[in-house]
């Protein structure tokens, strides 16, 4: 894998490296980098050599869906025994006699991705453990993330899919501007965004993306097409107007049959309209329809 790393990358394994090696006295990296830019590549490659070179390792990172992307990756929770809902003045659970604080006081490099909270739980947690009063207790930690990026909301899809999803190799200039606006670079001082010329829709967002699909029928192009939002309101809003779009010769609506079980108390609490009105992740919504 160190093969294939780029410049940037290997200038990171090479820097924690020789850090854990005593060459050199950094302890604390921090890796910034936009979405699919191969932090988590880099994560891989240095847990690899540096297990090779006998080293401990821990790897966690805030969401479960980052963790598993890592090697023996813990969300920053399970890691460092933490509870929910989580404050800054929040302590960890982890006590030096436990087998985790064991495991923790031997670790010689945490890599830790989508470090953005937490941090200071962590600091009070080595510096306990070690009883050595310095940052983090004097251990070598490469905290990585990226502060352009909402968090993942695609279930079981990676930050990588989800940008993959919304640029096209072949949309530079947009992946750029999407990233200037993430790095506050094009926001004005009341946070508006002005759209450079061309990407503006002027008409109707659905329209425009879906109209000319749907109206040629061209529904393969309809199926890879998406407008991404940031909230799920806003998506299914969105998803009423296209399906609004579609012919509704031969339409067929499927509807669920939504009931509380259990008690009357509980029935005349759960109605049916409310029931209805709910859209969980995993299951359909309560009118499907269908050609
Ligand atoms: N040096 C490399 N050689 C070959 N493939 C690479 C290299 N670096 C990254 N990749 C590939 O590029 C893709 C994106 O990399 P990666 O998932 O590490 O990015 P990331 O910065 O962690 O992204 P995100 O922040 O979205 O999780 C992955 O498929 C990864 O395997």
């Amino acid at each position: 894998m160190f093969n294939t790393m780029n410049d940037a990358q290997k200038e990171v394994i090479k820097k924690v490296q020789d850090a854990s090696s005593g060459e050199s006295n950094q302890k604390l990296f921090y890796l910034d980098g936009p979405g699919g830019s191969g932090k988590t590549y880099t994560y891989t490659t240095l847990w690899h050599l540096l297990r090779a070179s006998g080293k401990k390792v821990a790897t966690m990172a805030f969401t479960g869906i980052a963790a598993i992307l890592l090697p023996e990756g813990k969300t920053c929770h399970k890691a460092l025994g933490l509870t929910v809902p989580l404050y800054s003045d929040s302590n960890s659970t982890i006590t030096p006699n436990s087998k985790q604080g064991k495991k923790f006081l031997e670790t010689d490099v945490f890599i830790w991705d989508e470090a953005l909270m937490a941090l200071e739980i962590m600091d009070r947690l080595l510096r306990d453990l070690t009883k050595i009063d310095e940052l983090f207790g004097g251990k070598i930690l490469l905290l990585g993330g990226d502060f352009r990026q909402l968090l993942p909301v695609r279930k079981n899809g990676t930050r990588a899919e989800c940008v993959n999803l919304s640029i096209k190799n072949n949309e530079v200039e947009f992946a750029e501007f999407l990233l200037k606006i993430g790095e506050g670079k094009v926001n004005d001082s009341n946070d508006n965004i002005e759209f450079p010329e061309g990407f503006e829709v002027e008409t109707d967002l659905v329209e425009e993306v879906f109209g000319h699909l749907i109206a040629q029928e061209r529904f393969e192009d309809v199926a890879t097409s998406a407008i991404l939002f940031a909230r799920n309101a806003d998506v299914d809003e969105l998803n009423k107007q296209v399906v609004n779009l579609l012919p509704s010769e031969g339409e067929k609506k499927y509807s669920s049959v939504d009931n509380a079980l259990d008690g009357e108390a509980l029935q005349e609490l759960l109605t049916q309209e409310y029931l209805n009105s709910l859209n969980p992740a995993s299951l359909p919504p309560h009118d499907r329809r269908s050609l």
